[in-house]
């Protein structure tokens, strides 16, 4: 006897960016959709007249996402699994399970106008709660280094990112990209300048918290034309801004974010009017850099942020 049993596609990741004019909106849904029904036959024969392959299932996914948006994961659930059971005879149960995952908009720093224009703020989003804050601290006797830093500080910007211009070769299948969602994991370390001179110790709370900041604002203000130059901004605005730090390492993984295409359902989905992304896991991008304040020498080791 066959027993209880389901098939679907689990953790489609759909991010869905919805623009009203300068201001966008973010959702980020991680979908999960189990059918069961009629499966009789392909389990016990291996006849799949009906199935609906999870393939399909996934695509259904992006594409109410697109087409009909996504007003609540409770909402966007009803729709699916009321298609599900409605359109095929044999599935008679349809269970979709839905994880949000929340994001703030990022803060931006007043003189925001300055780097990308008066409406800079409002495509630029943090990862509420999954943060680590780190510290090191070496001492041997007369000598001492604090590093400080952060891990799975996740941001995103979903507009004002650009990837072209690159070197070709026979392998390269990637597209020239004028509008993509720029997002990442921020792992930063960085080191104080030790006061053994007699400087004041910095307030640790207070850098800490003025580091993360910068590095968010710089994230969020720049034009980015690659990862590479992002990290490099992010880096330089923590050392002009926090004279106490001397060098800043940065590890960027590449968050790709993939718009789906929807042509084959007779869906338009471009980034200019707010899309459907689908949200890769791996593999991905990894940019990674040290910042330092000239004259200063490099003593972050390069695998401290790496994974
Ligand atoms: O910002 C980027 N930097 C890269 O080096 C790179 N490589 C790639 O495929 N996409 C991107 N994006």
């Amino acid at each position: 006897m066959l027993g209880q049993n389901q098939y679907g596609k689990a953790e489609c990741r759909v991010v869905k960016v919805s623009r009203e004019g300068a201001t966008h909106h973010l959702k980020d849904l991680n979908v999960s959709v189990a059918l069961s029904g009629d499966m009789t036959d392909v389990h016990r024969e291996g006849s799949n007249a009906n199935v609906l392959p999870t393939d399909t299932v996934k695509n259904t996914v992006f594409a109410f996402a697109q087409e009909h948006g996504i007003a609540s994961a409770e909402q966007f659930g009803i729709h699916l699994a009321r298609h599900f059971v409605a359109s095929q005879e044999a599935i008679a149960r349809a269970r979709v399970r839905i994880e949000e995952y929340a994001w703030q908009r990022i803060e931006t720093s007043d003189d925001a106008s300055r780097f990308v224009g008066a409406d800079a703020v409002r495509h630029s989003f943090v990862r509420a709660g999954q943060e680590v804050r780190t510290a090191q601290v070496s001492h041997d006797g007369r000598g001492w280094e604090v590093i400080s830093g952060l891990s799975g500080l996740t941001v995103l910007n979903s507009t004002n990112s650009e990837f072209w211009g690159y070197a070709k070769d026979r392998y390269t299948t990637l597209k020239e990209a004028y509008d993509r969602v720029l997002a990442t994991d921020v792992h930063a370390r960085w080191r104080y300048r030790w006061a053994s001179d007699g400087e004041p110790v910095p307030r640790w709370d207070t850098a800490y918290e003025r580091t993360r900041a910068h590095l968010l604002q710089a994230f969020a203000e720049t034009y980015s034309l690659s990862l590479q130059q992002t990290l490099f901004q992010m880096g330089a605005r923590v050392i002009d801004n926090r004279q106490e730090v001397d060098e800043i390492r940065l590890s960027l993984p590449n968050k790709h974010h993939f718009l789906v295409d929807l042509e084959p359902f007779g869906l338009t989905n471009a980034s200019a009017d707010g899309a459907v992304y689908y949200a890769a896991d791996r593999p991905y991008g990894l940019i990674e850099a040290t910042v330092l304040r000239e004259g200063a020498t490099q003593t972050i080791p390069t695998d401290l942020t790496s994974p």
